[in-house]
């Protein structure tokens, strides 16, 4: 896993690496320059673009100056620095770099009142006001620089972070961001990059290799870490020669209702094809014949025939929820499931009914996987204004009753028992659509029936699930939630080979 760092980690990273290659500050913001201008090259080759270097007082804007002279030096032509400093707070470093720079033969410019702003419509503008050292929230001067930023025209390019967005903790809405087409982050994303009221500020990003020391940047205690394909290659356990149906478990998919009867086929065909060596599904009957017909390998059980603990002893691993319906059954049925002593995935109606029934979420056994989604969620366990508050409650809960949380978003976060956060960092808006919840869970259920630790089921279920899409997308538009179901053996395949 990739160790996400906050401000405070990222600063002691700095002076680690500082300290071990006997370098400088100014060494370093050198060398975040050079891996900038190495990115920014790609991204934008032609030598002629106009390009506007927006610098702030601190390191950021350092890194701003330092910038503009390495283009120059690459050839860039048309390179304008503004400088902008509206509280006279110039640090030390932006000081040095700006002595650099004044020697260069390039248009420099300060910024004395937000009016005299100026940039190319067409050109770029290279936004280096604030990066991680912003401490509070922007005053009117800088609003307003930010808001001609935003309506020039120009393609920001931000340096580390969108000024304005904070690194990690709460993002408010109203503050005023930088909205930059992309941004060059210095050695990790920021933990914010992956909330999704980044949305605003962020387009994309892409990650300049700063040689900060890695040895510690992974020893550092974090909270946040983004999944790796490399992480997902070590958990996954390729079939074994002798082998046989059994040895892969027995899925129970508990799902459907007369008019939602595809979830349950979507989740059942999602664990076959995950690689359950048995599966069955406890559906209405009368989703029998479609059952049959679309996925004759599952085994069917009626649903009451499942009423007791002794019912349910035959099955590695109980899934339920998709397409249910909110009814007294279902919560008849889930109150019994958290009593079976078996390992457990509880999506979509599943938690609809223990959101209404509050008092069962304390009796939901260590190792449970929970898959909500953000209303899901927020429906369990209380409305929040923002998902950083989200993930602090979903830690706290996973911590107290070391359950898991799958909660899925953009890029889905499963939170474990010791309340770390997983970043899953597959998947992609073609997915947008009904049903691909349902194949969530089948996998991940799946998983939990081979044998899988829950965490280690639900972060490397949520990488196939995206890892899946992300091939269909590659030459379509949308993608079916069936599609992507049968997408995941080869997944599997490229994942184990
Ligand atoms: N390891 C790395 O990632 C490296 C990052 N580098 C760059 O350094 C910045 C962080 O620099 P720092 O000086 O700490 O912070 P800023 O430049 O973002 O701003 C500090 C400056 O701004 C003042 N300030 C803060 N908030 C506000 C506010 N709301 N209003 C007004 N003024 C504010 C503060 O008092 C300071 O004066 C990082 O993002 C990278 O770009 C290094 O170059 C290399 C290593």
């Amino acid at each position: 896993m990739q160790q996400l760092l906050t401000t405070e980690q990222m600063r002691a990273a700095d002076q680690h690496t500082i300290r071990r290659e006997q370098i400088t500050e100014n060494d370093l913001i050198d060398r975040a320059a050079g891996a900038f201008v190495s990115l920014f090259a790609v991204e934008y080759p032609d030598r002629n673009l106009a390009i506007d270097i927006y610098c702030g007082p601190g390191n950021n804007g350092a890194d701003g100056l330092v910038i503009a002279g390495l283009l120059q030096q690459m050839d860039y032509q048309r390179l304008i620095i503004h400088l902008c400093d509206f509280d006279g707070k110039a640090q030390p470093a932006f000081l040095v770099k700006l002595e650099w720079v004044r020697k260069k033969k390039l248009t420099i410019r300060s910024l004395g009142v937000v009016s005299d702003f100026e940039a190319f419509p067409n050109g770029i503008i290279i936004e280096a006001l604030f990066g991680s050292g912003l401490n509070k929230p922007l005053a009117r001067e800088w609003a307003e620089l930010i808001a001609l930023i935003n309506q020039s025209g120009a393609h920001i390019v931000s340096v580390d972070i969108p000024a304005g967005l904070p690194s990690e903790g709460v993002i408010n809405p109203d503050w005023p961001v930088v909205e930059a087409e992309l941004v060059i982050s210095f050695q990790r994303p920021k933990i914010n990059f992956f909330f999704p009221e980044s949305a605003t500020a962020i387009n994309g990003f892409i990650i300049a290799d700063i040689e900060l020391d890695e040895g510690f940047i992974q020893q550092q205690d974090g909270v946040f870490h983004l999944v790796t394909e490399n992480d997902i290659k070590q958990i996954i356990k390729p079939r074994k020669r002798f082998s046989h149906k059994g040895t892969y478990g027995h899925a129970l998919v508990i799902a459907g209702h007369e008019d939602t009867m595809g979830a349950a086929l979507l989740a059942s065909s999602a664990c076959l094809y995950a690689g359950a060596g048995l599966t069955t599904a406890a559906i209405p009957s009368s989703g029998l014949t479609a059952l049959n017909t679309a996925l004759p390998e599952v085994m069917y059980v009626p649903s009451l025939r499942l009423s007791d603990k002794a019912s349910l002893q035959s099955y590695s691993a109980i899934g339920a929820g998709p397409g249910l319906g909110k009814s007294t059954e279902t919560l008849n049925k889930v109150s019994l499931l958290l009593d079976a002593g078996k390992p457990l995935l509880l999506d979509a109606d599943a938690l609809n009914c223990l959101a209404q029934e509050k008092t069962l979420l304390e009796q939901i056994p260590a190792g449970t996987i929970l898959t909500p989604h953000m209303k899901e969620f927020d429906n369990l366990f209380g409305k929040h204004e923002s998902w950083w508050e989200r993930i602090e409650t979903a830690r706290d809960w996973t911590k107290r009753k070391q359950f898991v949380i799958v909660l899925k978003n953009q890029y889905t976060f499963t939170i474990n028992e010791q309340g770390k956060v997983f970043i899953n960092p597959t998947g992609n808006p073609a997915m947008a659509q009904g049903g691909m919840g349902d194949v969530l869970s089948g996998i991940i259920l799946a998983l939990l029936a081979q044998g899988y630790h829950p965490a280690q089921a639900a972060i490397t279920g949520c990488y196939i699930h995206g890892k899946s899409a992300d091939k269909l997308a590659r030459c379509q538009a949308t993608i079916r939630a069936s599609e992507l179901a049968a997408g995941i053996p080869q997944i599997l395949y490229e994942l184990t080979k």
